[in-house]
């Protein structure tokens, strides 16, 4: 079953065309990372999706439903994290998580979703007081006090410390484990290849690659890299078969500090975009 379907989803700015053609499907259960540069059209593709944007042109359905004619119940069904943070700078951590539990009829107990998100130690704090990756962390709790079927996260981690991004990818897998729905977008390459079964690279509005983290762009079957020390020192070899590789030369010669890599996501994703130096 889809939880997202989209084909042929056209949008324009004037004269800026910021989504070109995006066509998608995101199965129920699913965590989906979009993927691309600044400017390359994730965000009005997330917020077409959200309800948030009208479209010019295409198909589209969330949780089964055409996100251009959103309903309450439909809303409800359906957590949002924008990229710009939310406006509740005079309310508490704790106030601002139990107003929005009351818009859900299922919501989540608010100090267990301020738990979640580690602020704890801030619930008493008013939101305006609190640095730029604890107000990320209160727009994530917002997202899901109502327990959603299906999450967008805009860019969810951007400003949080290296500890407050894994402490969020537990969060996630959490969510992901209890059968909730994500699309996320994110600059984060690691981030991605940790949470995401599927991800699209998007350049220019329109999808350039689209598969598993470590399959795409064809990363799985791309030329490996194999280096060595030997009695000449250090040794490089680029092969599509390693291990043909490795044996034949471990008949020869000891292979201290023998190494095999395949691109990584990064490479792939900036050859896809064409931005490879
Ligand atoms: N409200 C708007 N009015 C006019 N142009 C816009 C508007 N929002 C986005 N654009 C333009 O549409 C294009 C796609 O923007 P979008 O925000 O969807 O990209 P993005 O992939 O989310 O980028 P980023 O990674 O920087 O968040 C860009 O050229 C942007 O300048």
């Amino acid at each position: 079953m889809s939880a997202i379907e989209v084909s042929g989803l056209r949008k324009a700015y004037g004269g800026v065309t910021a989504v070109d053609g995006v066509d998608l499907d995101v199965a129920a259960g699913e965590v989906f990372a979009l993927l691309g540069p600044n400017g390359a059209g994730k965000s009005t593709t997330v917020e077409v999706l959200e309800g948030h944007r009208k479209r010019d042109s295409g198909e589209v359905r969330v949780l089964g439903r055409d996100p251009g004619k959103p309903s309450g119940d439909w809303r409800a069904r359906i957590g949002v994290v924008l990229q710009a943070t939310s406006d509740a700078a005079e309310l508490t951590v704790r106030e601002a998580v139990a107003h929005f539990a009351g818009y859900y009829p299922n919501p989540r107990d608010a100090d267990a979703v301020i738990d979640l998100v580690g602020l704890t130690e801030k619930a008493g704090a008013r939101a305006g007081k609190l640095s730029g990756g604890q107000r990320r962390r209160l727009d994530v709790a917002l997202g899901i006090v109502g327990r959603p079927e299906l999450l967008f996260l805009d860019e969810p981690t951007t400003g949080f410390d290296p500890e407050a991004r894994r402490q969020f990818w537990r969060l996630i897998r959490l969510l992901a484990d209890e059968g909730t729905t994500i699309l996320l977008t994110t600059h984060y390459l690691d981030e991605a290849e940790a949470l995401a079964d599927r991800v699209a690279v998007i350049a220019r509005g329109r999808i350039v690659a689209e598969g598993t983290p470590s399959t795409l762009g064809g990363r799985a079957t791309a030329e490996a890299t194999v280096r060595w020390r030997g009695a000449d020192g250090p040794q490089v070899r680029r092969t599509p078969d390693p291990q043909r590789l490795i044996v034949e030369l471990a008949r020869h010669e000891e292979l201290a500090e023998l190494t095999v890599s395949r691109p990584t996501l990064e490479d792939v994703y900036l050859d896809l975009i064409g931005e490879r130096a």
